[in-house]
This record gives C-alpha cells, structure tokens and sequence, in this order.
C-alpha cells in the first residue's frame, strides 16, 4: 500500500465532513465511501428517545460501517488503489461512550473490538474542528428535520470527546498522519483558495 491510501475525513455532527471528502474526491479523483443516513431506520427515533434507541443505532452504525469497510479493503485497498471516505470505524466509539452506559455499553465495547480489529486503519485523518455555533449554524441550514432539536449540551460534549478521541488516536496510532482544519475559520465551501490548500497538503502527503 501506497502512503496516503485511504483517507478519512472526521469532526463533529455538521462539522463539513461529506462537504470536503465529496469534494475531495472530485477535485483528487478518488472513489468516495459515504455515511448512510437518509436510509437509517433509527436515527429520527434516536433523537426522539436517545435512551431507549441508542443501542439500535450504534449497532446499525457499526454493521453498516463494518460491511463497507469489508469491501473497502476487497475493492481498493487491497489493489493499493486510493479511498477516502467521511468517517473513521473510531467514530463508533466517540458515540457509543456517550449514549449507551452499563451492560449495553459493555456488549457492544466487545462487539466493537471483534469486528473492528482487523479492518483498515486510514493513513490519513483529516479532522475538522468547529465550535458549537458554528456546528448549529450548519446543522439548521442542513434542515434535517430529526436534528433540529438536538440537545446542544449533547453536541458540546461530542465536540470535546472528538478532540479526546483524535489525540488518543494520534497516541495509539502514531503511523496514521492527521491533518487538523478549524472549521471556524477556514471555510472550504465559498473560498476556492483555502480548498486549494487543503488539497496541496494532502497531495504532499499523498506523495
Ligand atoms: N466550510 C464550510 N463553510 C460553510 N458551510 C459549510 C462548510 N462545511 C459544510 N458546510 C455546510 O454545513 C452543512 C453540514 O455539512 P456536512 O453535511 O458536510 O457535515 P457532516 O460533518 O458531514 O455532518 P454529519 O456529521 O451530520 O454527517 C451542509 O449544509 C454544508 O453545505
Ligand atoms: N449516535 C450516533 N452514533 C454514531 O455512530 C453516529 N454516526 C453519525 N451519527 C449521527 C450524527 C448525524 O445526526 C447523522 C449523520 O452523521 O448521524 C451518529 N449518531
């Protein structure tokens, strides 16, 4: 495998990640691995009755990323051709800590780890930082209707468990190269010349 193979791109609910992996693999020429959220039978529930739902949904998350990432590894990585995709298998983790507790929490942490240790590892993490106005301001543009009423104090604790997550990350898998965005600051979708920078970095990585 090449240096750069497989990119993921990561950050908080809203922070941009389907917006530049899609452009990024537009602009690099590089197959994309989407989230599935339209077609998630739990997610409206979920944010409705986070309690009685989450179990269902971190399960459906992890199998749904599993099998992709199975055939990511069929398909691409293994032919050393290049991926990008808007999620890290961890993200799993990052949520499921949160939103299930006791005997749940502990069955799936082990169902996790069984299915999860053998999959890829991306050689790159682009992880898009942002603050909780900003991550509000761009779910309410978004529109989904099922997030429009999410508890802020749940999005301000993913905000610090993502930055927790990325450094453990970076501590565990001191290989995996990580590239930081403040999705604050640097607005990819209206100013072509900060996208361009992203993309310089990443191909001087790709390189
Ligand atoms: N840098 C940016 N500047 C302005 N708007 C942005 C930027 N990045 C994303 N957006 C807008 O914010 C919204 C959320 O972006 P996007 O769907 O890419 O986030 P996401 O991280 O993939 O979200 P989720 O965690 O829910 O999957 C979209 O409407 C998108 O057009
Ligand atoms: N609980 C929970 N666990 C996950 O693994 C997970 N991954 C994404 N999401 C939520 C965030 C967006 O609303 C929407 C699209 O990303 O789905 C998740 N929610």
């Amino acid at each position: 495998m090449s240096t750069g193979s497989f990119i993921a791109v990561e950050g908080p609910i809203g922070a941009g990640k389907t917006t530049l992996s899609t452009m990024l693999s537009q602009k690099l020429n590089i197959p994309l691995l989407k989230e599935i959220v339209e077609e998630n039978p739990f997610l409206g529930k979920f944010y409705d009755n986070i309690e009685e739902w989450s179990f269902q949904l971190e399960m459906f998350f992890l199998c749904n990323r599993y099998k992709q990432l199975e055939d990511t590894t069929t398909k691409y990585i293994q032919h050393g051709r290049q991926v990008i995709s808007d999620y890290h298998i961890y993200k799993n983790l990052i949520f499921a800590q949160r939103t299930l507790s006791g005997v749940k929490w502990e069955k799936y942490r082990q169902i996790y780890h069984i299915l999860t240790g053998d999959l890829p590892k991306p050689d790159l993490i682009i992880y898009i930082r942002a603050d909780l106005q900003t991550l509000l301001k761009r779910i309410k543009m978004r529109g989904r209707s099922f997030e429009q009423n999410m508890d802020t104090a749940y999005l301000e604790q993913l905000i610090i468990d993502y930055d927790h997550a990325m450094a453990s990350l970076a501590e565990s898998e001191p290989d995996t190269k990580i590239i930081t965005i403040d999705g604050n600051q640097i607005d990819f979708v209206t100013h072509r010349e900060q996208f361009d920078l992203i993309v310089s970095e990443v191909k001087e990585y790709m390189k």
